[in-house]
């Protein structure tokens, strides 16, 4: 592993502005640095905690110092991501996704109504031939099974609840898959969710796993169809998450890589699907950074420290 100083010798922290609120924010912070192999980002929330954010750069630094894994397939299938937004204004954020069969809209946002949600997807199944939903926990069992009903089909539903236990209760309550999103992604045994007969399909990201390399081991052992998703990576962390989806033996759903066009600059020419899919690329050249992503220096120092903090975790955790 390389040293800190090292990792911090061609680095950024920028500050991407969005176009539409998601996940409660409006801008992205995160970190980028380039080592032997080139870019890897370093983006944990900010709200997570150090020993969570340490696996966030654990994929950062694969991504700097190994590369991408041998790639597969030459194009990745994604998803449009649709934001918990009006109905009306559906269309206009599809329309950013030429070309794309499947659409995830948001659910379950909070100060929302479920007819909000019916509408929502309605709104989104008069343009793409598939549509799932995410409610990123945000239900009670009850309320998951009312809702699921009242949406009807969809390819799937993703963590309509926020534990284990509950994801298993609706999942045998409804006809439609489940999928476990924030439960393999947090949880310290992505097996649980297998053990309890929890969900039909893992959602998988690269980040918070730790890695590409981690990521196709899990996808390998889990026995679950797999759907590569994005953290809200900026450009080079979606080329980690693009890499990885290329990479995987088998791939029967669309990934949740079309997340650069929530953005409006980014640090580096983003994955933009055009055919409805998007093709695998790898940043090794200078970034050409748009003028006003730069953080504020204040924030650059937070993120210097924070990556300080979780290299030492990382160097101190057995070597696997
Ligand atoms: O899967 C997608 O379409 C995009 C990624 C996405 O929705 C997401 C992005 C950042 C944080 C959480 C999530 C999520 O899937 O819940
Ligand atoms: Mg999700």
């Amino acid at each position: 592993m390389p040293d800190v100083d090292t990792l911090l010798t061609d680095a950024y922290v920028v500050r991407l502005p969005m176009r539409t609120r998601f996940r409660g924010i409006t801008e992205r912070e995160l970190m980028v640095f380039r080592g032997p192999a080139g870019w890897g980002e370093f983006a944990p929330f900010l709200e997570y905690d150090d020993e969570e954010a340490a696996n966030w750069l654990a994929a950062g630094i694969e991504a700097a110092v190994l590369g991408p894994p041998t790639a597969r397939r030459d194009q990745v299938p994604v998803n449009a991501t649709v934001p918990a937004v009006p109905a009306e204004q559906v269309a206009g954020i599809l329309a950013r996704y030429p070309g794309a069969r499947t659409a995830k809209v948001k659910v379950a946002e909070r100060g929302q109504s479920l007819d909000d949600d019916v509408a929502r997807v309605a709104a989104a199944r008069q343009i793409v031939a598939s549509v799932r939903i995410d409610a990123n926990g945000g239900w009670s069992v009850d309320e998951a099974i009312r809702a699921i009903r009242a949406i009807g089909e969809v390819e799937y539903a993703e963590q309509p609840c926020a534990t284990v236990p509950e994801l298993a209760a609706v999942r045998r309550a409804v006809d439609v898959p489940i999928a476990a999103d924030e439960s393999i992604r947090k949880a310290d045994d992505p097996y649980r969710v297998v053990a309890a007969d929890a969900a039909d399909v893992a959602i998988v990201k690269v980040a918070p796993l730790g890695g590409m390399r981690a990521t196709l081991a899990l996808a390998e052992s889990i026995g679950l169809p797999v759907v590569v998703s994005s953290a809200l990576d900026s450009a080079v962390g979606m080329a980690a998450g693009v890499a990885a989806a290329a990479a995987l033996p088998s791939l029967d759903h669309a990934c949740g890589l079309g997340t650069g066009t929530l953005f409006t600059a980014d640090v580096a020419e983003p994955f933009v699907p055009t055919v409805g899919a998007v093709v695998p690329r790898w940043f090794t050249d200078d970034l050409d950074l748009p003028v006003g992503v730069h953080a504020p220096a204040h924030r650059a120092r937070w993120w210097r420290d924070r990556l300080t903090r979780c290299h030492a975790i990382l160097a101190a955790r057995p070597r696997r």
